[in-house]
């Protein structure tokens, strides 16, 4: 999964490589509904410094299979991990056909799957057997951690949340995503206005390894507020198709917002 360098980028001279541990540095782009053709063309500008890429929420059952199939085939070319998002495992669950969904995607090229609860409530119980199921299927498991409704994640604790992470971490998720949303706003470590609740995001840093973790950070003073707390390769997800080269170059240190203030 570690991306090729750019040894052969304009203005080389000038810049950094970014040099990641496996884990780290990860940038999980948020695909709702790009045609193949216009992302063929994204991946063949910023495809290297993207590692995930979230076919957000159902979007994907919307649309032809065969262009899910070019789609997915495009990003494995590139080096991209693509998977389904949480909302289409959390309907697969509720209609009981999980075996159906798995042989669905594995059937569509998916190698990852996303497992979340943010719209249905799934216990503890379940969700380690849904876990264990589908790692037994052969995917590598992302789990989230958070509520779509602002209301119904206000009532996590912060101490819930890193619970939760851990547990999960333990049954062998890859990573867990900290829920946000395509808005970035009221939930997880975001105030209403999508400010960062530094306070919430300290208490998640004093209690877990944070390489663990992908927050969801699909706005821009997110994204800057996070690299300069936890540096150049903090994970970070949702993020724009479009915003995927500016993300780079914040956490290079190429940008005013972080120029001069990362370690490379
Ligand atoms: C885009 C999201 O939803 P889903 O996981 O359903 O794609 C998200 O959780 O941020
Ligand atoms: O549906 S979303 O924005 O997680």
């Amino acid at each position: 999964m570690e991306k090729q360098g750019d040894a052969m980028n304009a203005f080389n001279f000038l810049t950094q490589d970014r040099v990641k541990e496996p884990g780290t540095g990860i940038t999980m782009m948020l695909d709702k509904g790009t045609g193949p053709k216009m992302l063929e063309d994204l991946l063949e500008i910023s495809g290297e410094h993207v590692d995930l890429a979230k076919f957000g929420w159902c979007t994907s059952a919307v649309y032809n299979e065969e262009i899910v199939k070019t789609k997915v085939e495009s990003y494995k070319a590139h080096g991209v991990v693509p998977y389904p998002g949480g909302t289409l495992f959390e309907v697969a669950y509720t209609q009981n056909k999980l075996e159906e969904f798995l042989n669905e995607a594995d059937k569509l090229g998916f190698e990852a799957i996303e497992i979340s609860d943010g719209s249905v409530d799934i216990p503890l119980e379940a969700r380690d057997e849904v876990i264990q199921n589908v790692k037994d299927n052969g995917f590598m498991v992302i789990t989230e951690v958070g509520k779509k409704d602002p209301q119904k994640d206000g009532e996590y604790t912060t101490q819930e949340r890193v619970e939760l992470i851990e547990h999960d971490i333990n049954m062998g998720a890859y990573k867990v995503l900290i829920e946000a949303r395509e808005g970035g706003k009221g939930i997880g470590i975001y105030d209403n206005a999508g400010n960062v609740k530094k306070d919430d995001v300290q208490r998640i840093a004093d209690s877990i390894d944070v390489k663990n973790v992908i927050w969801e950070a699909p706005q821009k003073n997110q994204q800057v507020y996070l690299i300069l707390k936890f540096g150049a390769n903090v994970n970070l997800g949702n993020i724009p198709p479009e915003e995927i080269i500016s993300l780079e170059t914040m956490r290079r240190g190429l940008r005013g917002d972080t120029l001069g203030k990362v370690n490379l």
